[in-house]
């Protein structure tokens, strides 16, 4: 068999800081980058965009597969334009709410099941980093590099308060933290392929470091 091309997964709860450090570990390998979160988020704006019930596992499935999502890469590790169906869904995908949605239909075996060929899809040369809930147990079990970012549920929120008031909108930070916490709860305790760290994954717990820290201690796993 051919030499598979490497993968490094990042996997973590909401705000653990996967996005930001796989985008930024991304740049500076020159490997290619897939949010699947943003995969999940787009399928469950579409669905509500068709006022699909969220709740219909095979009609939120049949959703997925005829949603059309483009990422546009940004800069130099910046937030990729996500593009659903045509339309510029960014900064609406962004929101707790989409976060919510994502996480419900997400629940569902046969919207997992549309997604896993597309998710492999991003395994492209020279390597992919993978950011979501099981990539490193599900979609990429073989991936060489496997990392589970997590950090307190109140750093988590206060990272996300500040980001959402940075984008200019206005949540209160004990609300943020009930949605958080409802998140995990749900992301974890789904039935299949929960958030859990697989079991060869290298643990980080990013509470108190900084982004620059973080990603030096992801790149020494891929070169040490
Ligand atoms: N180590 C860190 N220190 C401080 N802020 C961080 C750190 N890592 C990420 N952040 C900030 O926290 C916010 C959330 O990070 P990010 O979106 O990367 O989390 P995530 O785990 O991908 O969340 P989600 O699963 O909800 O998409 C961003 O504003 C980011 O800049
Ligand atoms: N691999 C993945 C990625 C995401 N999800 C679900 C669960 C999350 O709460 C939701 C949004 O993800 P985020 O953008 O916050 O990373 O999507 C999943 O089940 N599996």
């Amino acid at each position: 068999m051919g030499k598979q091309v490497p993968v490094l997964t990042i996997d973590g709860p909401s705000g653990s800081g996967k996005g930001t450090i796989s985008r930024l570990v991304a740049v500076r390998l020159g490997w290619h980058y897939l949010d699947s979160g943003a995969l999940y988020r787009a399928v469950g704006l579409a669905a509500a965009w068709s006022e699909v019930d969220l709740s219909d596992a095979e009609a939120v499935a049949a959703c997925a597969r005829r949603t059309e999502i483009e990422f546009r890469t940004g800069e130099g590790g910046a937030e990729p334009h996500v593009i659903v169906n045509g339309k510029d869904a960014t900064h609406q995908l962004r929101m707790e709410t989409a976060g919510a949605a994502a996480s419900a239909i997400a629940a569902h075996p046969p919207v997992r099941d549309a997604l896993l060929d597309l998710q492999r899809s991003f395994r492209r040369s020279p390597g992919l980093v993978a950011d979501g809930r099981d990539m490193g147990t599900v979609i990429f079990p073989d991936a060489a590099y496997k990392v589970f970012l997590t950090a307190s549920a109140r750093e988590r929120a206060e990272r996300r308060h500040k980001q959402l008031k940075d984008k200019g909108v206005s949540v209160t930070l004990d609300g943020l933290l009930r949605e958080i916490l409802a998140r995990d709860a749900r992301d974890a305790e789904r039935a299949v392929a929960p958030l859990r760290p697989a079991e060869d994954a290298v643990h980080i717990d990013t509470t108190g470091l900084s982004i620059e820290t973080v990603v030096a201690r992801v790149l020494a796993l891929v070169n040490p």
